[in-house]
């Protein structure tokens, strides 16, 4: 026959990159490359079999999906050879070329990061590197390749990991990819079957796909989901976990379930170790698989969970579906959006137990992930209830660092009391400064202190938990009973005679002045309207590019404060000074808030106050 071109091509950068890291400085642990491709060809047979399920013409249709891998000390060579899906000569400049995968790009910007500290053993830890792992034991790869596709060439493709490769058309080769690792000196290690053996038994237990070395079974294929609780043992978990969702760290939670009705559902359900979205690398993918009766249905389906369920792995299997059901025509069905609740409810309500009866844990595990359960909050209003009692804060009856709920304020507030008193900001410190709480001390009653970015806007969309309205403790509107307060106050004209004169001082500065019952120890507040969005709300819309007109306030004096009892006479005998004094309040007031636009113009005013102090 002619001979068959000879295509070469170079890396993209980034392969190269990456390509350089995997041989000269990753692994201590080189055996885990065969684990990579042992997932990889265990995916490529799970695509393959749904393509069998959808598609009429399939290559070698009939062929079965298995993995078969052989070692051959005399030529120190290992072969993975998978009948999976296979790649066309597009896929595999594209697959094996460039570096398109998330958790790859993921972790080269997590080492570009972490460069410098020598710190990389850590981050590597959280990653695989897939195919480009090879490398780490092979001097040269070859795959050979034939695509699903009945009308793709046979195809193979050579590298020895350094610039480039090469495709070549090939005369016969079976659908699916075989792997020749050609194996460096030092690493002839993997080309004896006892070796290969220890590392299969270690890490590809779980694969649903037979396993054969040098023509024998090797794996034990276990749908673990399917077995009762009672037959698995928490390193089954483990190791299971760490399979299906590619992972390096231990599981936090397991939660296994099965149930009959209102469907049949067996769920097997991870919370991982770490949060990867908080190391910066991204939105996370969906991860949990769904299956009916072990096959695979859909590896990532995107509607069987919420969204802010995205950080779950694990499987769930519902002999309900029909088993041709295609990926497109799934997301919508009225089964998937079943499972979506039924499921969803079902996690909630174990995260509730595990609060319950782990707290410390559950708090590890809300460190971790408790953004998520307010993207819920905030997105997913049938389960707003059921994730509003997950939520942690602190609160002024709680001690620095302490975490409470809502379900625990409501037991400690009065009887009486209908409503949950919340404010927002930067630190509890912060909070703890201002004028907000003095009132709500003084008259024993609870506030949640909520810190993180998120919160105002989640608790924006949250009106009421149990029935009890949530109410921010900085709006002008709250009414509070009246206490007996220490002191004395102003008289009464005059304290008018000060609200007007303040009122006519400060003109478009402020929406009015009014003496107020609820401060204690300061002698202003910048009270917020009803309607208006806070301080912490307004950083956030600002930083989406939004503008936000400062909300006109209600400034609350306190009349028995010495500062406002000496403007009172000040005003009388010095307008002038007592006009930058009540300025000055005010913006000592708006400050405190947060809402304070301009300070330069304050600091200016306050030389000015110094400058007649000092004199
Ligand atoms: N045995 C195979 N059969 C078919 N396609 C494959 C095979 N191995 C790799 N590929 C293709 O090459 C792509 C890149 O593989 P690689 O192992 O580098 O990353 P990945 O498996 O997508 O991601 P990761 O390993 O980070 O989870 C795969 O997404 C797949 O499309």
């Amino acid at each position: 026959m002619a001979t068959k071109e000879v295509q070469q091509h170079g890396f993209q950068a980034e392969v190269k990159q990456l390509l350089d890291i995997v041989i000269h400085s990753l692994y201590t642990d080189s055996e885990i490359f065969v684990r990579e491709l042992v997932s990889n060809a265990s995916d490529a047979l799970e695509k393959a079999r749904l393509k069998q399920l959808t598609e009429n013409d399939v290559y070698q249709g009939d062929a079965e999906l298995k993995i078969c891998i052989t070692t051959d000390e005399e030529n120190n060579t290992l072969t993975i050879q998978d009948f999976g899906i296979g790649m066309n000569r597009d896929e595999l400049t594209e697959n094996l070329g460039t570096i398109a995968h998330s958790g790859t790009k993921a972790f080269l910007e997590q080492l570009k990061e972490k460069n410098g500290d020598g710190g990389n053993a850590d981050v590597i830890g959280q990653f695989g590197v897939g195919f480009y792992s090879a490398f780490m034991a092979a001097d040269e790869v070859e795959v050979s390749t034939h695509s699903w596709d009945p009308a793709a060439e046979n195809l193979k493709w050579t590298s020895d990991g350094s610039t480039g490769y090469s495709i070549e058309e090939i005369d016969e080769q079976a659908r699916g990819c075989k792997m020749v690792m050609k194996l460096k000196e030092d690493k002839a290690e993997f080309s004896k079957a006892d070796r290969v053996k220890e590392i299969l038994e270690k890490y590809s237990n779980f694969v649903t796909f037979p396993i054969e070395l040098n023509g024998e079974r090797v794996n034990k294929v276990e749908a673990l989901w399917l077995k009762s609780k009672s037959e698995v043992t928490t390193e089954q978990y483990t190791e299971f976990y760490k399979f299906v969702a590619h992972a390096y760290d231990e599981p936090k939670f397991t939660m296994h379930f099965s149930a009959d009705a209102p469907l049949a559902i067996n769920a097997l359900l991870f919370v991982p170790g770490e949060n990867q979205e908080q190391f910066g690398m991204g939105q996370m993918e969906a991860g949990v698989s769904l299956y009916c009766r072990k096959v695979l249905i859909d590896a990532k389906p995107q509607k069987l969970l919420p969204e802010w369920l995205r950080f779950l792995r694990g499987v769930i299997d519902s002999a309900d579906l029909p088993l041709n059901i295609s990926r497109e025509t799934m997301q919508d069905t009225a089964l998937i959006q079943k499972l979506n609740k039924l499921i969803t409810k079902r996690f909630l309500k174990f995260l509730a137990t595990q609060a319950k009866n782990e707290p410390e844990a559950y708090m590890d595990f809300y460190t971790k992930f408790g953004r998520f359960l307010k993207e819920g909050i905030a997105t997913s209003f049938e389960h707003q209830e059921q994730l509003a009692g997950l939520i942690r804060f602190e609160s002024t009856s709680t001690e620095a660092g302490t975490q409470t709920g809502f379900a625990e304020y409501i037991e400690r507030a009065a009887d009486d009391q209908e409503v949950i008193y919340f404010l927002t900001g930067a630190s509890r410190d912060i909070l703890s400064k201002g004028p907000y709480l003095e009132a709500f001390k003084a008259r024993g009653i609870e506030v949640a202190l909520f810190t993180d970015q998120v919160d105002q806007y989640v608790l924006d969309s949250m009106p009421e938990f149990k029935g009890k309205k949530l109410v921010p403790a900085d709006r002008a509107d709250i009414e509070l009973d009246d206490l007996e307060a220490e002191g004395e106050a102003l008289d009464a004209s005059s304290l008018a005679a000060l609200t007007g004169w303040m009122q006519d001082t400060l003109g478009e500065r402020v929406e009015k002045v009014e003496a107020g019952k609820r401060l204690v120890d300061s002698p202003i507040a910048a009270l917020a309207p009803k309607e208006a969005p806070n301080a912490q709300m307004m950083a956030m819309m600002k930083a989406m590019g939004q503008e936000v007109p400062t909300p006109k306030v209600t400034l609350e004096i306190n009349p028995r404060s010495e500062v406002i009892k000496n403007l009172s006479s000040l005003q009388q005998k010095d307008n002038e000074l007592a006009t930058l004094v009540a300025q000055q309040l005010t913006d000592n007031a708006l400050l405190a808030a947060g809402l304070l636009e301009n300070p330069q113009e304050m600091v200016s005013r306050m030389n000015d106050l110094l400058a007649r102090v000092a004199k």
